[in-house]
């Protein structure tokens, strides 16, 4: 099957910045990881999108771009078209050409018990800027269809499954495991579909705790969680929300949790109280898989956090389990979720399922995303 060359970008939910990275794919196996970049936002940009959240919450129509949020949009995508130009000529320009942007946005609102999600980012704009042909809203036809509209990287992950290095491969149940913001695993078996969901809050309680005590953007490597204790009693109050008693599918807004039940707590209790909640929501998810995984592989910004790291390991010792980092399985943890965008984007070109009733609830395998732009010869 021919193979396309593809830039994936995330803005994800810690609002931290762009994530970019190429891959070239026949949007199954076929999987070669390219070139990867973090453009951060500044502290300014970021505060913008966090007032942005809060305007977003009014909306009831996914196309309203109420207050700030069209110029937002506008701006949003300039960076994007920026970072790409930054990329291109950085570092990936020496890799393939790229023929394809997938090109997720910033979600600012999402509300799956109403198919409502809402992402920012204007793909005909990042066409005409780029130059490049855009694959943009991959969320909304999944949702059109019954899902969750997310999370979408299960088919990245499923397909990363198929071609792990010698070492690791071959060992099943294996589940990814991807911690932003929010935290979302991917199972998949030796035979049968994989079965993804969000598990709960990932990096986003900790950051908003760090911000609101220390004015800082998150706690790097763990230092701040270093000098305090688990405060058991936060995180089993958090844990009874009966989001964690649902199965899958199932998926959070970044609103869902707040720090309401750590409020109380000393800076660095709270810090290392909700590292410790990251691990045991990932932890819980089991309880809603057929078996029990062997190995899991840690991606997204939270495996730098080593109290997650070292809170995951244990539990997952206690089920007969091994923890690593997407590093030690051969890939880059930080570009994973900007690589998914990428092989998605291929997808959606080809006409390719993006989602499966087992990762988001739609009710039949579901392709979808906005092409523009001349199509690839
Ligand atoms: N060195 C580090 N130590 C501790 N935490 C870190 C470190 N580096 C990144 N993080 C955490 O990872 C977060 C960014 O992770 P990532 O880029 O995977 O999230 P995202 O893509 O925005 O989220 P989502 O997957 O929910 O969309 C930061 O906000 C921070 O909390
Ligand atoms: C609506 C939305 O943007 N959800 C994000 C968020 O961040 C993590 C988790 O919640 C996941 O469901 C999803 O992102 C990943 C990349 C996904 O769709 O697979």
């Amino acid at each position: 099957m021919a193979t396309i060359c593809a830039i994936g970008l995330m803005s994800g939910t810690s609002m931290d910045g762009i994530d970019l990275a190429m891959l070239r794919t026949d949007g199954v196996n076929l999987v070669e990881q390219g070139p990867c970049l973090s453009v951060p936002y500044e502290a300014a940009f970021r505060e913008r999108i966090i007032a942005g959240l809060e305007v977003a919450k009014q909306i009831t129509q996914r196309s309203a771009r109420p207050g700030d949020l069209a110029a937002l949009e506008q701006d949003i995508t300039r960076r994007h078209a920026a970072a790409v130009e930054k990329f291109l000529s950085d570092q990936a320009g020496c890799w393939t050409k790229p023929e394809l942007i997938g090109f997720h946005g910033q979600t600012v609102l999402h509300r799956p018990q109403q198919a409502l999600t809402v992402q920012l980012g204007d793909g005909q704009m990042l066409a005409d800027l780029t130059g490049l042909p855009v694959v943009f809203d991959m969320r909304a036809e999944d949702m059109r269809h019954g899902g969750q509209g997310a999370p979408l990287v299960p088919a990245y992950h499923a397909a990363l499954a198929r071609s792990l290095p010698e070492n690791i491969a071959g060992r099943f149940p294996v589940v990814f495991v991807n911690i932003g913001g929010i935290s979302n695993i991917t199972y998949v078996p030796k035979n049968g579909d994989p079965i993804a969901f969000d598990t709960g809050p990932g990096n986003g309680l900790i950051d908003q705790w760090v911000m609101q005590k220390v004015g800082i953007s998150f706690d790097q490597d763990g230092e701040i969680a270093r000098q305090g204790q688990v405060d058991e009693d936060v995180v089993a109050s958090y844990l009874q929300s009966p989001f964690f008693d649902r199965p899958g599918p199932k998926s959070l807004d970044r609103g869902d949790f707040t720090l309401a039940q750590a409020e109380g707590l000393k800076l660095a209790d709270g810090a290392r109280t909700l590292a410790a909640l990251s691990a045991r929501a990932i932890l819980k998810a089991t309880t809603h898989l057929p078996e029990r995984p062997v190995l899991w592989i840690i991606c997204g910004g939270g495996r730098k956090n080593p109290h997650i790291m070292h809170d995951l390991k244990a539990g997952a010792q206690k089920m007969g389990a091994q923890v690593i980092s997407a590093e030690e399985a051969g890939l880059d943890g930080d570009a994973t979720e900007a690589e998914a965008w990428a092989y998605l984007a291929v997808r959606s070109y080809k006409k390719m399922p993006l989602t499966f009733p087992s990762t988001t609830g739609c009710d039949r395998p579901v392709s979808g995303g906005i092409f523009v732009k001349k199509p690839l010869s």
